[in-house]
């Protein structure tokens, strides 16, 4: 996170005395000094700068010091001081820890908000960013990507106790995260907005959930809403779940409503963590992120065992050693400790290079005396979407590749390696979890790392079964072997589960079917709601199937999908020819049944999408060298340039300007400038034309 106008302190504890409240506004220096101290109370949180950080003053009152405003040694002392406090050991028997599984916009974020204000660990704030998502990206698209924790501290029948949130991402693209960090649980509060009910994605972690054996505790959030319906809420939770709904709990997270009893449910409902500090070491990373100035900083929850600072840990799948150089807790700025153990959640750091050495998944044990066996539910990442990214500007080729270095580092499941084109020149072929990840990279890249990228349209991993017995794997269709030398291709396929009300059973199964889906299943879990199932190749779904869902059930229907392996479908490549010139980046892998209607709705797409030249220019569609579609853009007429030119000057300005902007998003292909847009035409066709 290389992000130049951001900078990333906030919250930190100090005593009231503090030189700081009545000096901080001679000192300016900027932000980076803060870090140079090498404390870490500093967290990842981020503050717009130059906005205003809030400091904690005991826990009580609050005083605003500008970002970047000098913070002196002695203040971070008395801020560990401060924050010690909140350090309290408890016995195991009072740890609890606890996940939120909520349906994106259903409350999540405002609900931990919440409990970390109601158990005093971080006070009310006016800020608008909410504690759990940090990321920008995230917060704009109002959903979590990365996985965070908080440690609270709650008084229960005057004994204190330790409740240990970890915070789970939205979305499919991010489900073996999901998964992990539900494996470092023991519970989870099921939040469902009460004016709207169960939806796909919540019913698919609830499932992951109930296979992790844990305690769900259901919470119908916005009771607030005139619109709130908590009875026949809760009856569809008893439905479609089977949760026993007789104590369900009423909250209003925004009006700060039920959330006493949810932190009394935890501790009454939830299991406290097994007591195995006695056996070898194993503890669960479930997130872990890059930060330029320590090293990668791993998330983990203790399993068995003790950690210390300064031990020689292993890294069970990735085979890698080091020493903890500092272990701490999250509460949720963190705060060193010298010893984690078994049913705790904290995180390390050890001089870290990339997160690749500490993926979401990975088993932490000692060098010296190793567990036997590592933590079940590791996984690799396997990227499952592909796509081209070159640079517009060839000369930023080396700034793309440092880029995505530095973005690796964080993000060990980005794939990518150098591909060469003869139409679009040096660039790399990425390897995303989905389509999600796939802009958030995109997205990142032309933000923080100021590129003009043209992007190609996504395309799966095919197998191809070459002739000579051998398979290969293909994510760029201008690859696929010639037909003359493969036996067959394969598709990877995903089982999808739509869950939408009645009225848009129709359009949806429509959808479906129209993406060479198999239909496998239809109920109704409730009187209004059913459930569709059906299984179809995940090309299909890359591009706006999501979308169209949305569209088709005017935003009522959602859905959640897996993979489910690979299959044999009749595939053929299509190639497109502009000006005469085949053009890697536009060639597509279709079903042959589609091919034709593909062929002509791709070539009238680009038709609409390139811009008209000095010349006339033919877009035609083939298999192999048969041309199966063809259009052809007529040239620019020399009066129609004249007008253009011989108007005034503010006009002419203008469309200079037009134009400029046009291009930074052009590659030349031969002597036909193609726009970004012609790129994805493969995604965007009518769908009348299909
Ligand atoms: N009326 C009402 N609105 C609420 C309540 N809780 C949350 N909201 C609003 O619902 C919207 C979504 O809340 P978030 O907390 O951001 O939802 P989330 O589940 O974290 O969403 P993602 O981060 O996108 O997964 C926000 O506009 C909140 O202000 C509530 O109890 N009552």
């Amino acid at each position: 996170m290389a992000a130049a106008s951001f900078c990333r302190l906030k919250l930190i504890s100090l005593s009231p005395n503090s030189p700081l409240l009545h000096h901080h506004h001679h000192h300016h220096h900027h932000s980076r000094r803060c870090r140079n101290f090498g404390f870490n109370y500093f967290n990842r949180y981020k503050v717009r700068s130059p906005s205003n950080i809030r400091l904690r003053v005991n826990c009580q009152t609050t005083a605003n010091v500008e970002s970047g405003s000098e913070v002196s040694n002695s203040d971070l002392q008395l801020a560990v001081a401060a924050g010690k406090d909140r350090l309290l050991k408890v016995p195991t028997s009072n740890i609890r820890n606890f996940c939120i599984i909520a349906h994106i916009d259903h409350g999540k974020s405002t609900l931990a908000d919440k409990l970390l204000q109601m158990t005093g660990t971080v006070e009310s704030r006016e800020m608008k960013e909410q504690f759990l998502d940090n990321m920008d990206l995230e917060r704009e698209r109002g959903i979590t990507i990365k996985l965070q924790a908080a440690r609270m501290r709650f008084m229960y029948e005057k004994e204190p106790y330790c409740l240990n949130l970890i915070d789970t991402p939205g979305h499919v693209d991010f489900s073996y995260e999901v998964s992990r960090s539900l494996a470092a649980c023991e519970g989870a509060l099921l939040v469902v907005d009460a004016s709207q009910g169960v939806e796909a994605q919540t019913l698919a972690n609830v499932y992951l959930a109930l296979e992790h054996n844990l305690e769900i505790i259901p919470v119908l959030n916005k009771i607030d809403l005139p619109g709130a319906e908590p009875n026949r809420v809760s009856q569809e939770i008893e439905e479609v779940i089977g949760l026993d709904c007789s104590n369900v709990i009423y909250c209003s997270a925004k009006e700060g409503i039920g959330i006493n009893e949810i932190l009394n449910a935890i501790v009454r409902k939830i299991p406290p963590p097994p007591d195995t500090t006695g056996r070898p070491l194993r503890a669960l990373i479930f997130d872990s992120y890059y930060d330029a100035y320590r090293g990668v900083i791993v998330y983990f929850r203790a399993i068995d065992g003790t950690i210390k600072k300064g031990d020689r840990i292993l890294f069970m799948a990735s085979g890698k050693d080091y020493f903890a150089d500092e272990i701490g807790v999250l509460s949720p700025s963190q705060l060193q400790v010298d010893e984690l153990r078994a049913g705790e959640v904290g995180y390390l750091s050890a001089s870290i290079k990339s997160v690749a050495d500490a993926r979401v998944g990975d088993t932490i044990t000692h060098y010296t005396r190793r567990a036997d066996q590592s933590l079940p539910g590791y996984k690799e990442a396997t990227p499952m979407v592909f796509c081209g990214l070159f640079p517009v500007d060839a000369d930023q080729f080396p700034e793309l590749r440092d880029a995505l270095e530095k973005l690796q580092l964080n993000d060990s499941a980005l794939k990518f390696e150098p591909e060469t084109s003869s139409a679009m020149g040096f660039g790399f072929r990425c390897g995303f979890l989905g389509l999600l990840h796939m802009e958030i990279v995109q997205e990142r890249l032309e933000r923080e790392y100021n590129l003009t990228l043209i992007t190609t349209a996504p395309s799966v991993v095919y197998r191809v079964n070459i002739i000579n017995g051998d398979t290969i794997e293909c994510s760029n269709p201008s690859l696929l072997p010639e037909p003359g030398k493969r036996s067959s291709i394969e598709e990877p396929f995903v089982k999808i589960e739509m869950l939408t009300p009645k009225d848009y059973i129709g359009p949806l199964m429509e959808l479906a079917q129209d993406r060479r889906g198999e239909f496998k299943e239809m109920k109704y879990i409730t009187e209004n709601r059913a459930s569709i199932i059906y299984e179809l190749p995940l090309a299909e779904m890359v591009g706006d199937f999501f979308d169209q869902l949305k569209s088709r059930s005017k935003g009522y229907a959602s859905m959640e999908y897996s993979f489910i392996g690979y299959r044999e479908s009749e595939l053929i490549k299509l190639d497109i020819l502009i000006n005469g010139d085949c053009v890697e980046p536009l060639a597509t892998i279709v079903h042959k049944d589609k091919a034709y209607a593909v062929g002509r709705a791709l070539t009238q797409k680009l038709k609409e999408l390139i811009p008209r030249q000095m010349f006339k220019v033919p877009i035609q569609a083939c298999i192999g060298s048969k041309v199966i579609a063809s259009e052809s853009l007529s040239a620019i007429r020399k009066d129609v340039l004249a007008k253009c030119y011989g108007g005034d000057i503010t006009r002419k300005k203008k469309l200079l300007r037009k134009q400029a902007e046009g291009k930074k998003r052009m590659k030349a292909i031969g002597k036909v400038d193609v726009p970004q847009e012609a790129f994805m035409a493969v995604l965007k066709l009518e769908k009348e034309v299909l």
